[in-house]
């Protein structure tokens, strides 16, 4: 379950264009789970988004209200 999302967009990415995503495992603690990401142009070049998250493991029961 996604407990935190920070996205910076430093550049808009032109409609219809190619770019690459690359994401990683930052760290794991317990229920929680460090994730980043960065989108590029696909040469590297040109910095369109960063991202950082927090996901929490949840039991199906959170889902329900549990
Ligand atoms: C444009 C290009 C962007 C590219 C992005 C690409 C990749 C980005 C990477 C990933 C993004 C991927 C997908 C995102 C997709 C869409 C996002 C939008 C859609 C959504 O995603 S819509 C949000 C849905 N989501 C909810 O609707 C959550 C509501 N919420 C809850 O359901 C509870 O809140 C829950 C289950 C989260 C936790 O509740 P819980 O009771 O199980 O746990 P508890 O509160 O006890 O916390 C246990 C330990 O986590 C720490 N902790 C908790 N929350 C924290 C926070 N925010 N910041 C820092 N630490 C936090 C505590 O401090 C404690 O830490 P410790 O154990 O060390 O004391």
């Amino acid at each position: 379950m996604t407990a935190n999302l920070n996205i910076n967009y430093r550049r808009p990415i032109p409609l219809g264009s190619t770019v690459l995503l690359e994401s990683s495992l930052e760290k794991k603690e317990g229920r929680k789970t460090f994730i980043t990401c960065r989108v590029t142009s696909t040469d590297g070049s040109k910095l369109h988004t960063e991202t950082s998250a927090l996901f929490l493991s949840i039991t199906a029961s959170h889902l329900l209200g549990g």
